[in-house]
């Protein structure tokens, strides 16, 4: 039987794309391992289904000064030690990686025992975990057309990024039921990338009393971030971070506010979402997230608006804008031709393992 180990994590961003994977995967008849960190999201979402992993230590690359650079090399040191013991005793026929610091001791770890490995590069440009694994990775894939000219040319394929096919089939019906609300009521969709938004959220919620004059509001604020005294709110909901049912939350939202984390707006152009993107700052980034919508505000997909200008009444402005104007998003959206990553992603894995 063939076998796959898949790794990344650290935020759900590289952790979602593996998951849609592991459906095509079972059905070209891969056994899949997963290795990650000993307790970061990556564990609590593989849970779902049912497929061995293993957890090693990890470190960060920061490059800023922190207390933690100090023992974090160690630490690091330490995974990779780990990592290749596990792949000794899985002996997988190839490693795939969708990235986070996590992944780096994994991708090294295999190409010191020559299992050929493929990573994914969700943003436009490449992450520090990623540069760390080119150079000993077989194929590089990549979601934006204009990072292939940042890759080495012989590893670089433009695939996209995979999306759960279950996000395409959700159901309104089940969400009105989930969140309580009246089907006679626009709904706006708020996500705050997989770790939520302080901003995002405090500037919504003072926000509130003008948005649920017109909208009813999904808020997916991160966790920790419920706001208790909000909790009885008629027409506005919160949630932590949302697993099966977001599929139909997004069949519920007629427009969505989000952060531009590159696996959320590549779900939100799948679904033709009409979107306003308020991207991470550079200023706690690499500024990725900017990049990412300005590529989307610039085809007609997204309305984007800087964090920095974030107040209660621009939001309520932009927003109200998006809504009447959501035909326009939709139409372009729907002459994006979508790359079918899911597809080019295990056809390159076949390619690569059957070689
Ligand atoms: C702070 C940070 O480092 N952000 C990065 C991180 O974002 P982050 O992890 O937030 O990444 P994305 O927005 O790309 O992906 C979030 C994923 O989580 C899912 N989701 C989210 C909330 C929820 O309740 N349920 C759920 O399933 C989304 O559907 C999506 O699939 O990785 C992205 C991809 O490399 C980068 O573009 C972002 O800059």
């Amino acid at each position: 039987m063939k076998k796959i180990v898949l790794t990344g994590g650290g935020t759900a961003g590289h952790v979602t794309p593996n998951i849609a994977l592991i459906p095509h995967l079972k059905e070209l008849g891969y056994e899949i391992s997963y290795i990650g960190s000993y307790d970061g999201i990556e564990k609590k979402l593989i849970t779902d289904f049912n497929i061995p992993y293993y957890g090693i230590a990890t470190g960060k690359f920061r490059r800023y000064l922190d207390m933690k650079n100090l023992t974090d090399p160690f630490r690091v040191i330490k995974g990779f030690v780990q990592a290749r013991d596990h792949l000794k005793r899985i002996r997988p026929d190839i490693v795939f990686s969708k990235g986070g610091f996590v992944s780096v001791p994994v991708v090294r770890a295999a190409a010191t025992l020559h299992i050929p490995c493929i990573i994914h590069e969700s943003d436009m440009t490449p992450g520090l975990a990623n540069k760390l694994c080119i150079p000993v990775a077989r194929k590089v894939c990549c979601n934006f057309p204009e990072t292939v000219s940042a890759l080495p040319e012989s590893k670089a394929v433009l695939t996209g990024s995979p999306i759960r096919e279950e996000l395409l089939k959700g159901d309104k019906v089940a969400a009105l039921d989930i969140c309580g609300f009246t089907a006679n009521k626009p709904v706006i969709l708020v996500i705050g990338g997989s770790l939520g938004a302080a901003s995002i959220n405090k500037t919504v919620r003072d926000a509130l009393p003008e948005l649920l004059k017109d909208f009813q509001i999904v808020h997916i604020c991160g966790k920790d971030k419920i706001d208790n005294m909000l909790l009885h709110t008629e027409g506005y909901v919160q949630f932590e971070y949302v697993k099966a049912e977001l599929k139909d939350l997004f069949a519920l939202a007629d427009v969505v506010i989000s952060r531009a984390g590159a696996n959320s707006i590549c779900e939100l152009l799948a679904l033709r979402k009409p979107n306003l993107l308020i991207p991470l700052p550079a200023a706690s980034s690499r500024g990725d997230q900017i990049l990412n919508a300005r590529s989307f505000e610039a085809q007609g997909y997204s309305m984007v608006m800087n964090d920095d200008d974030l107040s209660p009444a621009l939001l309520t402005e932009k927003i109200t804008e998006l809504y009447f104007t959501r035909q326009t998003y939709i139409e372009a959206m729907s002459r994006s031709n979508q790359l079918h990553a899911v597809k080019a992603i295990t056809d390159l894995i076949e390619e690569t393992v059957n070689r």
